[in-house]
């Protein structure tokens, strides 16, 4: 069975083989790469772990015994998800493949092979590959397997199913608003909707009649009756986003809809139970949420009822190789571009970066590699990282080209501004948003844009 989407690594000291292997499956699997020594296949394994790994078991010339080819089982066997790998042995030798088996190989075929016979191994390496899969639909579009990210969708598999309030809280472009999807679909109430709202730019006038509803005539405006997003979400879950920016008037009105478990649309004489889960998010740090003069504490308390920290980019490196693979790789089909490799060189500059957008940041700067990028390989120019290498765990400095006089370009001045505008807002996205007189998402084309 043919799968485009399948990625095969073929690792054989012997490039003919190799060679041979790959003309063979291309035809039928999406990735088919060549390694023709170990030592290459951590930073391979950094950028994305096969479906299947054909592994030869002797590089060194001369050498029978496996060792080597074992070492690497055991390497593969320890990645999170690990590969389903077939032994390629060149003597039939039993003994070795039986071994193989023994370590977590799933299969063996001994060379020279039959070209049906290992098609047919490989087609069902990925149907066993697939049947191990743990149930992880919900937290299947939250990349990456660093320790961080594993402790993460434990979490979310395990508070998911119940009823609790959960408060996100991280840096913009974290995931946060992923990590309230995949709590929606691990729950009771996933067959229900998931409605977002950006509590940060609703304005205050229309607070109540946007989250509670109104009926016809009650205002000017209400030309007809018009249910809130409490009762638009009946039955599945409410995600509050950006919940720190909310004036202290409208989380007086979402605190008692909250105690009360019901609201009362403007101009209806009785309220109306609400059955929604609420989870929330914000970016602002802990000792803003904490500050009462910032945030009602006794609203605080109703919504974190559990709190689940996403971390930032930095501090999950290990994730920085995956995320870029797969967004490069995304980019690539979308635009219709031939599949590049990233260069190691980049790789690690990349891995350094302290991307201070986080996720959201490294997408667009994907994306604008893909499209800009000419070379063979990508570089790390491809990439429009802002500043060249601003120090680890640190957001970098805004620019300040127009101030020094270097670059008065308009691209240079709008950077400037918002930089600016960026650090007057504490890196409040929708505060900058409106203190630049744009929309949110046009914001964060210009941030991708401009690599902040
Ligand atoms: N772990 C991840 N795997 C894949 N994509 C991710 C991951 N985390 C974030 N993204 C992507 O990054 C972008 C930003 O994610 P999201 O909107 O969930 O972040 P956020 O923390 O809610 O941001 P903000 O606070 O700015 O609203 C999205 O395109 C999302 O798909």
């Amino acid at each position: 069975m043919a799968d485009s989407a399948a990625h095969i690594l073929i690792l054989d000291d012997d490039s003919d083989v190799a060679c041979a292997a790959q003309l063979l499956l291309r035809r039928r699997y999406g990735r088919v790469a060549t390694l023709h020594e170990p030592a290459g296949l951590a930073a391979l394994l950094a950028a994305g772990v096969p479906d299947v790994v054909l592994l030869d078991l002797n590089f060194t010339p001369g050498r029978i015994d496996g060792a080597e080819g074992l070492a690497v089982l055991d390497l593969l066997r320890a990645q999170a998800r690990p590969p389903a790998v077939i032994a390629l042995t060149a003597y039939a030798d039993v003994p070795l493949a039986v071994e193989a088996l023994k370590r977590g190989a799933g299969d063996f075929i001994t060379k020279p092979w039959d070209n049906a016979r290992l098609v047919a191994a490989v087609d069902q390496a990925l149907a066993r590959r697939a049947a191990r899969q743990p149930a992880d639909g919900a937290t299947a579009a939250l990349m990456g397997e660093s320790a961080a990210m594993r402790e993460l969708k434990t979490m979310i598999a395990s508070v998911g199913p119940t009823e609790a309030n959960v408060m996100i809280l991280g840096e913009n472009g974290v995931g946060k608003e992923l990590v309230a999807r995949a709590l929606h679909l691990a729950s009771r109430r996933a067959a229900g909707t998931f409605l977002a709202v950006d509590m940060g730019a609703l304005p205050e006038s229309t607070f109540e009649s946007e989250l509670f509803g109104h009926r016809k005539g009650s205002f000017t405006d209400a030309r007809a009756d018009r249910a809130g997003r409490f009762q638009a979400a009946r039955g599945g879950s409410l995600f509050l986003d950006e919940i720190g920016n909310m004036p202290l008037a409208a989380q007086a009105k979402l605190l008692t809809a909250l105690e009360r478990r019901e609201v009362t649309p403007i101009g209806a004489d009785r309220p109306e139970a609400i059955d929604v889960r609420i989870v929330s998010a914000t970016n602002l740090d802990e000792v803003r949420l904490f500050d009462a003069a910032v945030f009602r504490p006794d609203l605080l308390f109703r919504l974190n009822t559990i709190v689940i920290r996403v971390p930032p980019l930095r501090e999950r490196r290990d994730d920085i190789a995956g995320l870029l693979r797969h967004y490069l790789d995304a980019y690539e089909r979308q635009y219709q571009r031939p599949a590049r490799a990233l260069g190691a060189a980049a790789l690690a500059r990349l891995q350094r970066h302290a991307w201070p957008g986080n996720v959201r940041a490294l997408r667009h700067a994907c994306e604008r590699a893909v499209i800009l990028g000419r070379d063979a390989d990508y570089g790390v120019d491809d990439f429009g990282l802002a500043g060249a290498a601003p120090a680890a765990g640190a957001a970098p400095a805004p620019a300040r080209a127009a101030e020094a006089g270097e670059d008065f370009s308009l691209g240079a001045l709008e950077r400037d501004a918002i930089a600016a505008a960026l650090a007057q807002a504490k890196g409040n996205i929708s505060h900058t948003a409106k203190m630049l007189g744009v929309s949110r998402a046009a914001l964060y084309r210009k941030l991708g844009k401009h690599g902040i």
